[in-house]
């Protein structure tokens, strides 16, 4: 196990890892479920007085959502109703001069950990604790506090690094989801166990088909996983259109995996039957046999959100993972909603995972306490269903 923030004597200098990595539209990030649990952390250390800098990531380099922390400070700011400051730069001499200036009881956002080349790729974390971001602001604080549990799954600088050089703690998102997440793990159901997968993080969910197949006995797809394993059906759709950066990339890295698992699950893989596109503002919707390569779909069919929300009513435990469609347009909220719907309406187990996904709960009037366990992790918290364990968690147990 590893050391949490209760151990932690009052009044010290903290270098706090959060995951604020959030929906961005415009340019501009959203609120999500991530802020408000931070904020319980951030709360109880800056009540027992410490100076507070935080480090988090968004997005990744190239894509849309690959901005700077700077409106992510000011929603922290909003749900801690204070001040808090941010410095456009993580470990020059900016940030420096700002971690300087930081009193007990004061919070301080850095810029964008992926902004630095240290931070990324995924390297060991010797590696990563040897480089010049680790080195700079190591000195700085007195201790590291790791409450990212939802990036814990990546090896990078800021999340591995810093526990190795550092007095290194777990906040209370770390510890709550660790200790829930894990605990699903151990759990055995006699009944159907469903699985629904979506989002757009194909490359992070193909893998765990293969890996939970003894525990779930069927998996329903929808989002960009979904119509990557209709391209390998040989439906016309999973290519990358209209400027999208989702599809070519994870289909070129994991063609083989999905035409395999494809073959090898066909009994227990539900593919959609119907996808929903936008037609002049209008949704429309079109069976899977009629699909075009060079249109958008942005949702599951009717036909398959009904026939998903059954699937998931007969079930004793339903896992989600990622969204069926694009659930922030109403237009094409209806497969994610249609099934969350049917857990919420059943006393089935259910765990519902993933920064985005996990706001459609609330976006919708659902009730959260008619979920099992709501995660704001994804990629993380299927892993730990998985039983793999987190590198960012065994760095922190290490340290213990
Ligand atoms: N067909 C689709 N096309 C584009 N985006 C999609 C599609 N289906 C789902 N999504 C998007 O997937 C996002 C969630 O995916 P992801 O970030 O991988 O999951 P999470 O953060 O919940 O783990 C949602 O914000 C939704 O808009
Ligand atoms: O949002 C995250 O993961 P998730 O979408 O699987 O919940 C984490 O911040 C990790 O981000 P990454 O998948 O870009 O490394």
């Amino acid at each position: 196990m590893f050391k949490t923030i209760d151990d932690l004597e009052s009044g010290q200098r903290l270098l706090v890892r959060i995951d604020i990595n959030a929906p961005v539209e415009d340019g501009v990030p959203q609120d999500n479920r991530r802020f408000a649990r931070h904020a319980e952390t951030l709360r109880e250390l800056l009540a027992d007085d410490h100076a507070v800098a935080l480090l988090a990531h968004q997005g990744r380099p190239g894509r849309d959502t690959f901005v700077s922390l700077e409106g992510h400070a000011d929603i922290l700011a909003d749900h801690l109703d204070r001040d808090v400051d941010f410095v456009a730069d993580t470990y020059g001499e900016d940030a420096l001069a700002a971690i300087d200036d930081l009193e007990g009881g004061e919070l301080l956002v850095l810029e964008n950990a992926r902004m630095c080349d240290d931070e990324l790729p995924e390297e060991e974390p010797e590696v990563k604790a040897d480089t010049e971001f680790v080195e700079t602001l190591a000195p700085e604080f007195d201790a590291y506090v790791n409450d990212a549990y939802s990036a814990a799954h990546r090896s990078h600088a800021s999340l591995v690094g810093f526990p190795l050089v550092m007095d290194a703690y777990a906040g209370r998102v770390m510890e709550t989801e660790y200790t829930a997440n894990s605990s699903i793990q151990e759990r055995e159901f006699d009944g159907t166990v469903t699985m629904a997968l979506g989002g757009t993080k194909a490359e992070d969910l193909i893998p765990v088909i293969e890996q939970v197949d003894d525990t779930v006995d069927r998996f329903c797809l929808g989002g960009i996983v979904g119509e990557l394993f209709l391209r390998a059906d040989g439906h016309d759709v999973g290519y990358d259109v209209e400027g999208t950066d989702f599809f070519d990339e994870q289909w070129d890295e994991q063609q083989e995996t999905i035409e395999r698992i494809l073959s090898e699950y066909a009994d227990s893989l539900h593919l959609a039957s119907d996808l929903a596109y936008d037609d002049d503002g209008e949704r429309a919707e079109v069976d899977v046999e009629g699909l075009e390569k060079d249109t958008s779909y942005l949702d599951v069919g009717s036909d398959t959100a009904e026939k998903y929300a059954d699937l998931a009513r007969e079930s004793e435990a339903v896992f989600v993972k990622g969204a069926l469609g694009v659930f922030e347009d109403e237009r094409f909220a209806h497969g994610t909603v249609s099934v969350l719907e049917a857990i919420s309406e059943t006393d089935c187990f259910s765990v519902v995972g993933g920064g985005d996904t996990s706001r459609a709960i609330e976006m919708y009037g659902l009730d959260e306490d008619d979920f099992g366990h709501v995660s704001i992790a994804g990629g993380a918290y299927v892993r730990a269903l998985t039983g793999e364990s987190l590198v960012a968690i065994e760095v922190l147990e290490r340290t213990d």
